[in-house]
């Protein structure tokens, strides 16, 4: 069987100003090769949510991405600058939610803000207020409070604080809401939301929850195999994967659901069918965790290996 090529971008959502910018990225541990051939890019003020199952290389792109490791082969640009000679200025303008400062439980809440957000003011645009900044991550009440009495959401949006105390035009986020409550979670996404839409920062974030990265990202790429094997939002690709959406009526008092990828045609049958009989109906797109099941199934029994066949071997 051929290898198919990755569903790519939407039309029109293409990058105009790439903030990230990743082709034929290659990376090898010993003998073994992680990623072969990785392309995509982020335009600024995107939120885009990188999937793909256990062990694909999630956290591999974005350390690349990062400067913190470096790759086999490939090319990388992060806002403008290779990230294995990005400098100071450069490191200033990235902004990484890794691990947790939960361990530090003495200091208070502001006291670490605003003696973080030193180490960025010879660089930082505009640097932020500490107030300010724990305004947008919902923490003014915990402003005196001590890093140990904070709850596990509270601490991570704090992790995410110090991510932004160099105010950055990038944003990485690694898993960021794993262990979270609802409550935080819905908190925590509301507050990406306010990241990306007032201040314009680009967000790149690796998770494995499918509803957070439906409810956050403008994109979804999907790395399985070494390769990115989609790439656009979360609607297009359930078209384009054709995975099943569903469609529930009742009809003379009986409930029913059908899933299918083409719910309109069903519609329209049932009503040419059943007319003013159908008196409940209700149509729900694919889940993002219906499309990914269904990409990530459709490319194993593609067959990853034939891939490899398309991408130039690295230097
Ligand atoms: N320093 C290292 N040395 C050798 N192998 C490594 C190293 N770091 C990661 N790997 C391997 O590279 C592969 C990709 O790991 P990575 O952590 O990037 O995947 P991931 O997609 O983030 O996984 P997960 O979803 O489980 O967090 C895995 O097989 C991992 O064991």
């Amino acid at each position: 069987m051929s290898a198919r090529p990755a569903l790519s971008p939407v039309p029109g959502t293409v990058p105009a100003e790439a903030v990230i910018d990743v082709s034929d990225l290659w990376m090898r541990y010993g003998a073994t090769e992680v990623l072969t051939g990785v392309g995509f890019s982020v335009r600024r003020g995107e939120v885009v949510a990188l999937l793909g199952p256990n062990g694909v290389g999630k956290s591999t792109t974005i350390e690349i991405l990062e400067g913190f490791r470096v790759r086999s082969a490939g090319r990388v640009a992060v806002l403008g600058e290779d990230p294995e000679r990005g400098g100071r200025r450069w490191r200033s303008e990235i902004g990484v939610v890794l691990q947790s400062w939960a361990d530090h439980g003495r200091w208070r809440v502001r006291e670490l803000i605003a003696h973080l957000g030193a180490y960025y003011t010879p660089y930082a645009r505009q640097p932020w207020d500490p107030d300010e900044l724990l305004e947008l991550v919902g923490l003014t009440g915990q402003a005196r409070q001590k890093l140990r009495r904070l709850t596990q959401g509270q601490r991570r949006r704090l992790d995410v604080a110090i991510g932004l105390a160099g105010r950055p035009r990038l944003l990485f986020l690694d898993e960021p809401t794993v262990g979270f409550d609802p409550r935080a979670r819905h908190d925590f996404h509301g507050m990406i939301r306010r990241l990306a839409e007032t201040e314009q920062t680009t967000i790149l974030l690796a998770t494995h929850d499918l509803a957070e990265a439906e409810r956050l990202a403008h994109r979804i790429v999907l790395l399985a195999g070494g390769r990115i094997i989609a790439d656009g939002s979360a609607a297009e690709l359930a078209r384009r994967a054709g995975a099943a959406g569903e469609v529930r009526w009742t009809r003379d008092g009986r409930q029913f659901r059908e899933s299918t990828p083409r719910p309109a045609r069903l519609v329209h049958r049932l009503y040419a069918e059943y007319g003013a009989d159908i008196t409940e109906l209700e149509v729900r797109r694919a889940t993002l965790e219906q499309t990914y099941l269904t990409l990530v199934a459709d490319w194993e029994s593609g067959g990853v290996a034939t891939a490899d066949a398309f991408v130039a071997r690295p230097r």
